[in-house]
C-alpha cells in the first residue's frame, strides 16, 4: 500500500515550512579572500576577481553527512570604516554561525579578527540578556580560518598564532586553508560550521562553553567534533587533525577522518569540569559572574558581609584591535 506522510503531503501542497537554512556569515578584512572562499564552495571554481563592495547572500543546499542543508551564506564586504559598523551588528544578529577569516600573508587581517569576534559576541549576547528565556543563554559557533597559504613565501602569521589565537578569541575552531589551491579544504570549512551549528543546537547547555571555558580545560563540546588544517607547503598535502575538546583542541592521529566518533579518552575525565566548567573571570564579553543571593530579611546566621558581593563589570568597546575578551 502506497502510504503518504502528512508531513510529505503538505510539503507536495507547498504549505509545510522548509527546512530551517543554517545561515553563515562570513566576515574578515577586505581582501582576505571572503568571496572567492564563498564562490569555490558554492561552485567549485576559483575566481580571481571580484566587486569588493558587493554585499550578498548566497542560497545553497547541499548533503552533508547525510542530511540536506540549506544554506544561506552572506559574504560580508569588508569594512573599511568604522560608520558602517551599524549594519555589519545588524547582519551579525542575523547570522546562525561564522567564518571568520584572515589571510595568512596580512597581519592586520589577522588583528582584525579580536574586533570581528567580540563584536560577534556583544551582538550575539545583547539580545539574550535582555530576554527570560533560558534559551537565550546561547552561543553561537565561531570557524577561524587562515586563508592563502599557497604564498608560502609572503607568510607573516604562523601557524602557531593561528592556533594560538583560536583559542584566546574562544573558536569553536580553526582552520588553514588555500581557497586558490584546494576545494577540499574550504569544503572542510563549511561541513565544520555545519557540524557545530548541529551541535550547538542540539546541546543548548554546551553552547556558551566555547566562550567561556578556561584554557586548557577539559570540556567535552562533541565527540565527533574534529578540525583540521592543512600544511601551508603545496608538496605536503598532508592533512592534520585537530579534536576540539570545548576551548582546547588535541592532535589527533593524522589518519583519523574528520567527523569520525571519538573514543571515550576525550571526553571530560571528571563530572566537575562538566559542571564547573565556567565563570572564573569577570570579562568584557558580556560574560557576567552569577551574583551571590542577597536576603532582603537575612535569615538567622546568614549574614552576608560586604566582601562578598561579587562585581558586574561590562563595558564595550568596538572600536580598534584593543577589544579585550
Ligand atoms: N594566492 C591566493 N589568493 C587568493 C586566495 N583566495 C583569494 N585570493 C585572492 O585575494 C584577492 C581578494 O579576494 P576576495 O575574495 O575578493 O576577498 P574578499 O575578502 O571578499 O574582499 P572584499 O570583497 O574586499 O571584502 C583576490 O585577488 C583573490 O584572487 C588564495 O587562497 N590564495
Amino acid at each position: 500500500m502506497n502510504t503518504t506522510s502528512p508531513k510529505s503531503s503538505l510539503a507536495k501542497l507547498g504549505l509545510h515550512s522548509k527546512q530551517k537554512p543554517l545561515k553563515v556569515m562570513v566576515l574578515g578584512q577586505s581582501g582576505v579572500g571572503k568571496t572567492a572562499m564563498v564562490v569555490r564552495f558554492i561552485t567549485r571554481r576559483f575566481i580571481g576577481e571580484y566587486d569588493p563592495n558587493l554585499e550578498k547572500v548566497y542560497t545553497f543546499n547541499t548533503v552533508i553527512d547525510n542530511e540536506l542543508v540549506p544554506f544561506e551564506i552572506l559574504d560580508a564586504a569588508g569594512q573599511p570604516n568604522e560608520s558602517e559598523n551599524i549594519g555589519l551588528e545588524a547582519n551579525i544578529r542575523w547570522a546562525d554561525a561564522f567564518i571568520l577569516m584572515y589571510s595568512v600573508t596580512d597581519k592586520c587581517s589577522f588583528d582584525e579578527c579580536n574586533r570581528l569576534k567580540f563584536l560577534i559576541n556583544y551582538n550575539k549576547r545583547r539580545r539574550k540578556l535582555g530576554s527570560n528565556s533560558k534559551d537565550g543563554m546561547s552561543d553561537v559557533p565561531v570557524i577561524l580560518v587562515g586563508n592563502k597559504t599557497d604564498q608560502w613565501g609572503d607568510r607573516m602569521v604562523t601557524t602557531e598564532e593561528g592556533q594560538r589565537r583560536f583559542r584566546e578569541i574562544s573558536c569553536a575552531c580553526f582552520h588553514e586553508i588555500s581557497v586558490r589551491e584546494s576545494v577540499e579544504q574550504v569544503w572542510s570549512v563549511f561541513r565544520d560550521v555545519c557540524r557545530f551549528w548541529r551541535v550547538f543546537n542540539k546541546f543548548p547547555k554546551l553552547k556558551r562553553s566555547t566562550s567561556d571555558v578556561q584554557n586548557g580545560s577539559d570540556f567535552a563540546l562533541s565527540p565527533d567534533s574534529t578540525c583540521s588544517y592543512y600544511e601551508p607547503t603545496p608538496e605536503s598535502e598532508t592533512r592534520r587533525s585537530f579534536l576540539i575538546i570545548g576551548h582546547s583542541w588535541r592532535e589527533e592521529d593524522s589518519n583519523t577522518e574528520s567527523g569520525d566518533i571519538t573514543g571515550p579518552n576525550h571526553t571530560s575525565d571528571s563530572k566537575d569540569d562538566i559542571e564547573h566548567p565556567f565563570r572564573n573571570r569577570a570579562s568584557t564579553d558580556g560574560t557576567l559572574l552569577s551574583r551571590p543571593r542577597r536576603w532582603r530579611y537575612p535569615p538567622p546566621g546568614c549574614a552576608v558581609t560586604h566582601s562578598n558581593r561579587v562585581e558586574r563589570r561590562m563595558s564595550i568597546s568596538t572600536r580598534g584591535s584593543n577589544a579585550s575578551y
